[in-house]
């Protein structure tokens, strides 16, 4: 592949997993790309510092972002708006402001506000990650062949988008555009009420561990290993999606409740018939993901997970 880059100077506010990933990935395509960085804690920036993926790492968010022409918001939810109002009067003229966040309406509301109107602001969620965290997570590969969906506002110029495109391909992803609202419930089915389960799940296993004295964790099958990979996600960014797609997520876990109780109904019952149809169904569901190609199961590192608060 070749091409110039979209972006001459790209800074990265927050430095863990995503962050990480994205310097790589960008480096390895266009090592010209100047990359400056940003993160709250003073131990993040010696480690990112260490591993070397930025050009520099400023000790503060004003600093990083000076003279950049892509900005990228890559912190909990929580943090966006407040380091928006930060960052706002640092911004260059016609850059483009972008963001990470599992949830686009909460962002929107929260950044959107303090976006100055030479700036143009194109939000994004890239469809990738592990259950890993800290600038020590990333990896070039980490977005490749997954989907990165953008939620611009109407009126938003078509030129800073394209270009937001052109970097997410060149990193490897695919971009699809939808609106914010849309977004947020498409995402608290396939990954935020699904989060939510497998958080339960090991809490659940926890407790009747200390009854059957860690028999649940010597025989732990392949079904609740992955919940305990998931369930093993940054508890900041997850209590944050939460909070922020609270709508969506109890929408969905409301219905998700009526069908489990359509199950427990079906085994109490012995109804074997109506077991067998549900899984049937499902299954055709998992084999449906798979013929997509969105299969791409996330790598274990073995790292530990939680680098930096
Ligand atoms: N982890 C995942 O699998 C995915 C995460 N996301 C989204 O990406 C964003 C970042 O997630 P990760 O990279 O996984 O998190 P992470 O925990 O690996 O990194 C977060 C970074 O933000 C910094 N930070 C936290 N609060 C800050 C503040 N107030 N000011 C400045 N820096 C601050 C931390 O020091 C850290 O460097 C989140 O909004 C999350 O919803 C999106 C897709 C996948
Ligand atoms: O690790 C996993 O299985 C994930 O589901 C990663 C992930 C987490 C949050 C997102 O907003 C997008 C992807």
């Amino acid at each position: 592949m070749s091409g110039e880059a979209p972006f001459r100077h790209v800074a990265l506010i927050g430095l863990g997993l995503i962050a990480s990933s994205m310097a790589h990935a960008i480096r390895a395509r266009w090592p010209e790309v100047r990359i400056t960085g940003y993160a709250r804690s003073e131990a993040t920036r010696n480690q990112t510092r260490e591993i070397g993926f930025c050009d520099a790492v400023m000790d503060s968010a004003a600093e990083a972002v000076a003279g950049a022409d892509l900005v990228v918001l890559a912190v909990p939810i929580g943090a966006m708006g407040e380091l928006a109002a930060e960052i706002a009067p640092h911004l260059a003229p016609d850059a483009v402001l972008t963001d990470v966040g599992s949830v686009k309406q909460a962002v929107i509301d929260a950044v959107g506000p303090h976006v100055p109107t030479h700036v143009h602001f194109v939000p994004g969620h890239p469809l990738a990650g592990t259950e890993h965290s800290g600038p020590r997570a990333g990896f070039a590969s980490l977005f490749q062949n997954r989907w990165w969906l953008l939620t611009p506002e109407e009126g938003v110029d078509p030129a800073a988008i394209e270009r937001l495109q052109a970097l997410i391909a060149g990193m490897g992803a695919k971009t699809d555009q939808m609106e914010a609202g849309h977004h947020d419930l498409v995402l608290a089915v396939t990954s935020h009420a699904p989060h939510l389960i497998a958080y339960t799940m090991v809490g659940v296993a926890d407790h009747l561990s200390r009854v059957t004295e860690s028999e649940v964790i010597q025989y732990s099958a392949a079904g609740f290993r992955d919940f305990t990979r998931i369930a093993a996600s940054d508890p900041t960014m997850w209590r944050d999606v939460f909070l922020t797609n609270r709508e969506a997520t109890l929408d969905i876990l409301g219905r998700f409740t009526e069908e489990l109780f359509v199950l427990q109904r079906a085994i109490r019952m012995g109804d074997g018939k109506h077991l067998h149809d549900y899984f049937t169904r499902t299954r055709a569901i998992r084999r449906g993901i798979i013929e997509a190609g969105q299969d791409t199961a996330a790598p274990d590192f073995g790292r530990a997970a939680k680098q930096d608060g």
